[in-house]
């Protein structure tokens, strides 16, 4: 498709960015407003009681609109504005700005100052109070924000589906958002195997991240997001909009498609959904796949004080099993820390917790989190009759030698589990999983980590995506070393790492002899289609010539040129 270039006037501005997925979409923008600062050199208030007393009375203003807020919105979300909403309305922090005010420091600095300083002492006391100083800063800029008489940084309420842009999303942001309005997002930060991406996968939204330049975008101008070509069109013409949606309406064609995952000779590769939460699971049970490969269960404990009790997780962990019925799920056990910190499992002083007590890890330092949430999939166990038990897989992230897998196995086969796994997503593991392998029923790759871990690359930071690559050729070979012990051992191995999601990596996964690909409900069509169309032997061939190419390009390059061409185009593969 041609968009034109700078000797085409007419042409539509194009912003480059990390596609997360192939989706496609054409909406106005709803642009995240930035937070305002206190002026660097703000004056001091012509009238101080007067100035203290409008300090005042802005954080009683933002408490009183967050409660009103809170009382609308439910569950995490309601929780999160709740809390938010307590930290406004204490008047220690509103005392302290006033008490600065009328020393005289300008307002707006005031209040960021007290802000400073609370945030200062809830750090250092840690646990419980470390963990409210996200809302404490977003209580600063609402204030900030009235005192300088902007708008409160965030989203506007939404009324037309809209492209949601941002310089990032925090976790908060994405729980605030209306998705009955959100129809594909858009950020300038953030990587491909991040929070927002991940959100985006699940939800089926298309999405793009390292996008500079998309928060310039005037708010409501018409965008076209296309994810599987990592750009976005601002304002394009009604011919480029119309391929675009004749292109969206493939992709909804293909989705008829609803026969099991198979090569065209008929070898069976499973396609499963990665889920987060009950709502996920009825999602996604709703479309044709053979179940969940990843059941993210640190999406129940995000975002709270304390673990969920036994009680609420039996109930969760029960309704995502009812909800697929006689298909599989893989429930992965919590996987805090790092990337997904919890107020009550990340120990605040790891300098690099991405390398610390994380996943697996924490049953050194709580072993109570994960024996309850065994209990909980054990007591679900129970329930189920003989037949389905078979269908409740359990797996354990961040493990990293053959001891902790069956250390893993012990504990989880002594609460009645009797399909147990680990994931492979880091070097070592995937170095010595035969090893692994004989102490569980069957692994699944983290792609994700085991890219990040491979490379030594944060998924976090999207400036460094050509090394998080996962056609990497060292994540390749670590990844083909994992499928060949499942393949002696006669073991299942899956992929649930986002990789799994393009469709010309499954069929070099494929080819490799993994037995299941997991990924966002919204990708499994176009990973159908493309196995359906090549043969086992084919997509062997088109492992190896991945597998013997020097560097990431080449071997994307390799796979594609043993393509199908129907597959290349219907893909729009390159
Ligand atoms: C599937 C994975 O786990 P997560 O993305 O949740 O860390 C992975 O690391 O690839
Ligand atoms: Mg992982």
């Amino acid at each position: 498709m041609s968009l034109g270039g700078a000797d085409d006037p007419g042409a539509p501005t194009v912003l480059h960015g990390l596609g997360v997925g192939r989706g496609v979409v054409v909406a106005p923008l709803a642009v995240l407003r930035p937070a305002h600062q206190a002026p660097a050199d703000e004056p001091p208030a012509d009238d101080a009681e007067a100035a203290a007393q409008q300090v005042v009375e802005a954080f009683a203003q933002v408490a009183a609109a967050l409660s009103d807020q809170a009382a609308r919105a439910t569950g995490a979300l309601a929780e999160v504005l709740t809390a938010t909403a307590a930290i406004a309305g204490d008047a220690a922090v509103a005392a302290e700005a006033a008490r600065r005010v009328r020393a005289g420091t300008g307002p707006a600095t005031a209040v960021t100052e007290a802000v400073e300083g609370f945030v200062a002492m809830f750090t250092a006391a840690g646990g419980y109070l470390a963990e409210r100083v996200t809302d404490l800063r977003s209580v600063r800029d609402r204030v900030v924000a009235r005192l300088l008489g902007v708008p409160e940084p965030g989203l506007g309420a939404l009324s037309v589906p809209s492209v949601v842009a941002g310089v990032d999303l925090a976790p908060a942001d994405t729980a605030a958002l209306d998705l009955a309005f959100v129809v594909g997002l858009v950020t300038e930060e953030g990587g491909p195997t991040g929070h927002t991406a991940i959100i985006a996968g699940q939800l089926g939204l298309p999405c793009l991240v390292r996008t500079p330049g998309i928060t310039a975008v005037p708010d409501g101008t018409v965008v076209a997001l296309d994810a599987a070509a990592g750009q976005v069109l601002v304002d394009p013409p009604a011919d480029v909009r119309a391929r675009l949606q004749q292109r969206a309406d493939a992709e909804r064609e293909l989705a008829r498609d609803t026969a099991p995952g198979a090569t065209a000779d008929g070898h069976r590769i499973d396609l499963l959904a990665n889920i987060g939460t009950a709502a996920d699971a009825d999602r996604a049970a709703a479309t044709p796949v053979a179940g969940s490969g990843l059941f993210r269960t640190e999406v129940l404990f995000l975002g709270r004080q304390t673990a969920p009790t036994l009680a609420e997780q039996t109930e969760v962990y029960g309704s995502v099993l009812r909800a697929f019925g006689d298909r599989k799920v893989v429930v992965r056990t919590l996987d805090a820390g790092a990337d997904k910190p919890l107020a009550f499992a990340t120990q605040a002083d790891e300098e690099n917790p991405a390398l610390g007590v994380r996943g697996y890890r924490l049953v050194r330092t709580l072993p109570d989190l994960l024996g309850t949430q065994l209990a909980a999939l054990g007591a679900v166990a129970a329930g189920l009759d003989e037949a389905d038990r078979d269908h409740l897989w359990v797996m354990a992230p961040m493990v990293a030698t053959p001891a902790e897998a069956r250390d893993f196995a012990t504990r989880a086969r002594a609460a009645g589990i009797t399909r147990v796994g680990v994931m492979v997503e880091v070097p070592a593991a995937a170095l010595r999983a035969r090893e692994i392998l004989a102490e569980v029923d069957f692994v699944s790759l983290g792609t994700n980590d085991l890219a990040q871990y491979t490379m030594a690359t944060d998924r976090l930071r999207g400036e460094l995506a050509d090394l998080l690559d996962p056609w990497q050729p060292a994540v390749l070979d670590l990844v083909a070393a994992t499928a060949r012990a499942g393949v002696d051992l006669g073991k299942p191995v899956g992929v649930c790492g986002e990789s799994a999601a393009d469709p010309l990596m499954a069929l070099v996964l494929t080819g490799l002899g993994i037995t299941s690909l997991s990924m966002s409900p919204a990708a499994v069509p176009a990973a159908r289609y493309a196995v359906r169309r090549h043969t086992l032997a084919q997509c062997r061939a088109i492992a190896d010539a991945a597998l013997a190419a020097g560097s990431a390009p080449e071997a994307r390059a390799a796979a594609l040129a043993l393509t199908a061409s129907e597959v290349r185009t219907t893909l729009t593969l390159g």
